[in-house]
């Protein structure tokens, strides 16, 4: 894996957030290639990670053995026909990272014979702990499905999920994810503020904690209700503050607003999709 050329179209947060991971872990930096619209965005890149830069897309296409497209939802369709004829070149394999654009209309726009990754990864890529999910369509070869879960597992978990639809769920519970968590970290932060600790005290306390949390969740055999129940003495503090989230809705908020993640992705979908 560490001798293939990756491309990346589009050089942005999540681009950043997956080169650098790579990079971190152990892909040279001379193996990687960007193409970014925005030159300013494109030099910044080129001079802290190292990479090379590709004047326009079809150059990048002509370099490399797998394209990440890593450009908006909205600019997906218009990126590929605008370089279909490059994308006709032997063996090259599309990873699209767009949320909400399905296999169906990347087909469509690349052709039916191409072979294609969908993939949802997410942020914390940059210091290799991201999660993705995948799912590959038929055209994809078993070099190639290695080739895109060693991509995502060099800076992440990876996982394939069997049925397309399952990446709308994924969009919703770790692509869009670690904003949740940072959520609930800045309101925590303001409530620590109120309550009468310095800036640097809460959030020092804050990142750690939710650092502790998520290792022993990683770590332990036990569910999260378990864990909780651990921390929650009864008649004691916790148990005070737990009441208070779920008399305010908590749960049912999650629900909701996952809920409406995912049918943000299917919506995406119908609006930006090929008829
Ligand atoms: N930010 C996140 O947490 C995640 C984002 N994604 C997906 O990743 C994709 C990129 O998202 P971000 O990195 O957040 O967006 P971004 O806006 O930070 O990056 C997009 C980049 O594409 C460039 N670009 C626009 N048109 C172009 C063109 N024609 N050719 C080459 N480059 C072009 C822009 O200049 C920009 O640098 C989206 O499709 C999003 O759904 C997926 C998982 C997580
Ligand atoms: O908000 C978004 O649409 C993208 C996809 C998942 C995370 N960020």
């Amino acid at each position: 894996m560490k001798t293939k050329k990756i491309g990346f179209i589009g050089g942005g947060n999540m681009a950043h957030s997956l080169i650098s991971g790579l990079i971190a872990s152990g892909h040279p930096a001379q193996q990687i290639w960007v193409a970014d619209s925005d030159q300013e965005k494109l030099s910044s890149l080129a001079s802290s990670m190292h990479v090379n830069t590709s004047a326009t897309n079809d150059d990048l296409i002509a370099q490399v053995e797998v394209v990440v497209l890593a450009v908006k939802p909205q600019s997906i369709a218009a990126v590929i026909r605008a370089s279909k004829a490059s994308f006709n070149k032997a063996n090259i394999l599309l990873v699209s990272i767009a949320a909400g654009i399905n296999q169906q209309s990347l087909s469509k726009w690349l052709g039916a014979d191409k072979a294609i990754v969908r993939c949802m990864p997410n942020t914390p890529a940059l210091v290799q702990t991201g999660a993705s999910g995948l799912h590959a369509n038929q055209n994809v070869t078993e070099e190639q499905h290695d080739l895109a879960e060693n991509i995502m597992r060099s800076v992440g978990i990876a996982v394939w999920v069997e049925n397309e639809f399952e990446l709308d769920a994924v969009t919703a519970v770790s692509g869009s994810g670690p904003a949740y968590f940072f959520l609930l970290m800045e309101a925590m932060e303001k409530a620590a503020l109120e309550l009468g600790l310095s800036q640097h005290t809460a959030q020092l306390l804050i990142e750690q904690t939710a650092l502790g949390a998520a290792r022993i969740a990683l770590e332990s055999s036990e569910s999260p209700g378990e864990l909780r129940k651990r921390v929650t003495s009864p008649g004691g503090t916790t148990e005070e503050a737990i009441k208070t989230f779920e008399q305010g809705g908590f749960t049912a908020l999650v629900k909701k607003a996952l809920q409406a993640a995912n049918d943000r992705s299917i919506s995406l979908s119908k609006e930006l999709g090929a008829e």
